[in-house]
């Protein structure tokens, strides 16, 4: 007969009513491991449809399902073997409004698979605001998170900052790259951007890249086709501008080569000699299929092998067919095109046009399969990392369910095991007494208040940074801006008005001393913040004109980036580079990280001396990993004979 501990825990899982956000690779894991263990009412959000590329590790999804809502396949799924129970599925994205408080206050508990920081911190915020726990999870390859969040107990998933995607120097991109990731960024961020995206956004290869050297009219546009071209001549003149005349021009600046590395000029004369190459056939035959999703340049080349590293001469060929092919079978979506990893003709285009770069540069040529996991920052998913933090993250649920929150554990899934364990369980840490989530902490901006326009506060630091989506901004009791569906037209007239003017010359001025109080209403949290005059900024270290005080991201390290960021995407470095303090061993131990084992965890630890979920894959703060017991009796759940973990 089962004990009264293990019915107290059943009726805690059975009276449970559930939202899942996110039904991807560790959502997948998580409804079947919540069904398996008898949760009966479970909601799912989700706002993706499936892809060919999930069906790998989204063991609920099929061929047959590509397409389709991935909330509603994954309920079908798992009612065949669980017929009796509720799941709602929602497909929508989780920012919607009617997604609001009073919706999640109807859940015990909020469970995410999410993959993306801004999602993140939006449950976070309705979580606290509707007063239920979160538990929050992240896999990145081998490594993976769970945290629990609970308000007032834990702290939120803000009160510590995240590491901020990794971002490069303007100039190291347009002028100076060392590494092949620089040639990728340029050639997806600024030429792919340039050529195929929207015309009128600002784009570094205008001001950096010498264009008005060849266009006497400043004017003219020289990534357009001019009226007297074909397009042979207009692709041929795009490549010796920006792999030609450009690097020319950057060669005569002496000072910047003084200690570097010179680049050569590459020109089509040069690598295609006697190819007229877009005159190899006509783009209609570059369809391999007859569908534009499968339009390919290498495989119109006969290029067969992604993992294959192209010559200089075949990166050149496949830049040349690349660009057609959106010339010609494209053309409705230029102007509007965004770097898309799943696209494979756009992956394609900024492979060859990274490696053109980079031979110019001298650095080593790389294959479609590596630069499309550098341009998408894809860490290649491990469906067994998303199954074991999908365990872990119904193990917390349980406890949360139970109200056993100082049972509660932030568990890290490592790479390699460290004192012969895989699993590394670690006590919440208190609420952060100076978030301005989960506290009422206000923020400090230094802006220059007479140059600084209203727009510039609302885009770069309410929305960019403070992660809002229906902001409200008040100084003392006048009302600056706001968004909404309800507003009448005069409003809407004078909020847009107060857009377009620099924060002195508002109705209600924003001057060095003001306090201004910003407000999401969908995520019901309200940030006070004091404004400091500041007349300069640093363009390349300060590039918004302003700068926020408490709200600092963590810096990301060159090779690594949050654990959280993806069910298993993120730089493509990440899964090179172990955390220095995984010790190879013999033997290999699973943590057990239910109740029984909290006192292997001992007491609370400070801070600093734990890394942070999102930082563990830095190699300098992993060191810092809590000691363990040399000896707990009651962890060893596994034994394996070697590194190969999962
Ligand atoms: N704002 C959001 N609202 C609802 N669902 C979201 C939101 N943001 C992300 N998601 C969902 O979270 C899931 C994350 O799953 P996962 O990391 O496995 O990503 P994926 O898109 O399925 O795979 P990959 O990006 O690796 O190809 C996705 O299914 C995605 O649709
Ligand atoms: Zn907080």
């Amino acid at each position: 007969m089962a004990s009264t501990q293990q019915q107290q825990q059943l009726s805690a899982i059975k009276g449970a009513k559930v939202l899942m956000v996110g039904a991807g690779g560790i959502g997948c894991e998580l409804l079947k491991t919540l069904a398996l263990s008898g949760f009966q009412d479970i909601h799912i959000i989700d706002m993706d449809t499936i892809e060919v590329s999930n069906l790998n590790r989204q063991f609920l999804f099929r061929q047959s399902h590509v397409g389709q809502s991935k909330a509603k396949v994954a309920r079908d799924a798992v009612l065949r073997f669980r017929p009796q129970i509720s799941i709602t599925p929602y497909h929508a994205n989780v920012k919607d409004s009617s997604f609001n408080v009073d919706f999640f206050k109807q859940f015990n508990v909020v469970l995410n698979g999410l993959d993306n920081l801004d999602a993140r911190r939006h449950v976070n915020r309705l979580c606290l605001a509707a007063d239920v726990p979160l538990v929050e999870s992240g896999t990145t390859g081998f490594l993976g998170q769970v945290t629990v969040h609970i308000k007032g107990k834990t702290e939120c998933y803000e009160c510590q900052p995240k590491p901020a995607p990794k971002t490069y120097p303007v100039c190291t991109i347009t002028s100076t790259p060392s590494k092949f990731v620089h040639c990728i960024v340029w050639a997806k961020d600024l030429l792919f951007a340039k050529l195929f995206g929207d015309k009128n956004q600002d784009n570094d290869l205008n001001v950096r890249s010498n264009d008005t050297a060849t266009s006497s009219d400043h004017s003219e546009d020289i990534f357009e086709l001019r009226k007297d071209e074909d397009f042979q001549q207009y692709a041929n003149r795009i490549y010796d501008h920006v792999f030609g005349h450009n690097i020319q021009t950057a060669l005569s600046n002496e000072e910047t080569w003084k200690n570097r590395n010179k680049p050569r000029p590459i020109y089509v004369k040069d690598v295609l000699p006697d190819e007229p190459v877009q005159q190899n056939g006509s783009a209609d035959q570059m369809l391999v299929k007859d569908s534009l999703s499968s339009l390919s340049a290498m495989s119109y080349l006969g290029l067969k092998n992604p993992q294959d590293i192209w010559s200089l001469k075949e990166n050149s060929r496949v830049f040349f067919a690349a660009l057609k092919l959106f010339f010609t079978k494209r053309q409705k979506e230029i102007g509007n095109l965004t770097f898309d990893k799943d696209d494979h003709l756009a992956v394609e285009f900024v492979t060859a046009a990274a490696n053109i770069r980079a031979a110019s540069f001298n650095i080593p040529l790389h294959s479609l399969f590596e630069a499309k996991g550098i341009a998408g920052n894809i860490v290649h998913a491990v469906a067994t990392t998303n199954a074991i933090i999908a365990g872990l993250i119904v193990i917390e649920a349980i406890k949360v369910l139970q109200n056993e929150a100082k049972n509660c554990r932030m568990t890290y899934c490592l790479q390699h095991p460290s004192r012969k364990m895989l699993l590394m369980p670690v006590e919440p840490f208190e609420p952060n007494k100076s978030c301005y989530v989960c506290s009422e902490t206000p923020l400090l901006l230094e802006v220059n208040t007479h140059r600084a326009k209203l727009r510039d506060l609302v885009e770069k630091i309410v929305i960019s940074k403070l992660g809002m989506s229906l902001p409200l901004i008040t100084h003392g009791s006048s009302l600056l801006y706001e968004v909404g569906d309800d507003l009448e037209e005069d409003m809407v007239a004078n909020y847009a008005a107060n857009l377009e003017k620099v924060l002195s010359e508002l109705p209600y001025a924003i001057t060095g001393g003001t306090n201004i109080s910003v407000e999401d209403l969908q995520q019901e949290l309200v940030c006070n913040i004091n404004i400091k005059h500041r007349e300069e900024f640093d363009e390349e270290k300060e590039p918004d004109g302003m700068v926020l005080h408490g709200w600092t991201p963590a810096p990301a390290s060159e090779n690594n980036k949050d654990a959280t960021d993806n069910n298993g995407a993120s730089t493509s470095s990440t899964s090179k580079s172990a955390p220095a303090v995984m010790e190879d061993d013999d033997e290999l131990s699973i943590m057990e990280v239910g109740v029984e084992t909290v006192s292997a965890v001992g007491k609370k630890r400070k801070l600093s001396d734990v890394p942070h979920p999102e930082t563990l894959v830095e190699d300098k703060r992993a060191k810092k990993i809590p000691e363990q017991p040399e000896n707990n009796g009651d962890v060893v759940v596994m034994l394996d004979d070697g590194n190969d973990a999962a």
